[in-house]
């Protein structure tokens, strides 16, 4: 299988706390892998692991069958890395809606007009055109989680880490959040506390639990 993302033996702890221990996980070419486990048990701390945030770990990390031994070897795999952390309060460099999804791509060295009007198009597919000029922060948090993945989505990268993408979503937005990420074809980590919204994704399930990570 061609994998985005192998990890092998990772252990991580936080201070004196081990979270989990050899850690092993493959995700395949646009497979999609959903992690659950209770509050606290570090699924948070995996997926900022395999987002390059992390570098205290035991263990291998490998993307596209590179091994990453660090922040420099990571740089090379910036642009096919999207990740949206569980807190946005500090996700976001400009003010308003359009402003901040053409930023995202502007660092992918993309020209000021093209920027915008991809930005545009982005807006309309996840149906958030409304709030082009609206300030971000101030929007609800729901609104703001959809225009961070917009943020996200408007580089095309080929790896997607979603950390409890709708945990502030309406059933509504959850559901138009659902058909996103069916309609793109991506590897996708995503972590959720919401069954439901897991299985309408995908049926490839881990849970961390007791330090392990195992097959749900
Ligand atoms: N910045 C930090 N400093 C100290 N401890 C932290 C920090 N971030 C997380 N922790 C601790 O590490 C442990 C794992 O946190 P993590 O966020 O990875 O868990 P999680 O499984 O994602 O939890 P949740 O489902 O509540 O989001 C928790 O005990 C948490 O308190």
């Amino acid at each position: 299988m061609s994998c985005s993302i192998t990890l092998k033996n990772v252990s991580y702890s936080n201070g004196s706390n081990l979270l989990f221990e050899n850690i092993n996980l493959s995700v395949g070419h646009e497979e999609k892998v959903a992690i659950i486990g209770s509050n606290g048990v570090g699924k948070s701390s995996l997926l900022r692991i395999i987002a390059g945030l992390e570098e205290s770990y035991s263990g291998e990390l490998y993307l596209f069958h590179n091994l990453i031994k660090n922040k420099k070897d990571y740089r090379n795999f910036r642009f096919e890395v999207g990740y949206l952390p569980q807190d946005i309060s500090s996700f976001f460099l400009s003010a308003t809606v359009i402003e901040d999804v053409m930023f995202s791509l502007r660092t992918t060295g993309t020209k000021k007009e093209e920027a915008y009007q991809k930005a545009l198009e982005m807006l309309e597919e996840l149906e958030i055109s409304h709030l082009k000029d609206r300030i971000i922060y101030e929007l609800s948090g729901g609104e703001q989680k959809i225009v961070a993945l917009a943020g996200i989505l408007i580089t095309k990268p080929k790896i997607l880490l979603l950390d409890e993408p709708t945990n502030a979503l309406d059933e509504s937005s959850e559901k138009r959040i659902i058909n996103i990420l069916n309609s793109i074809k991506k590897s996708m980590i995503i972590i959720s506390h919401h069954k439901s919204f897991i299985e309408q994704l995908t049926p490839t399930i881990y849970k961390l639990e007791n330090k392990k990570l195992e097959k749900n």
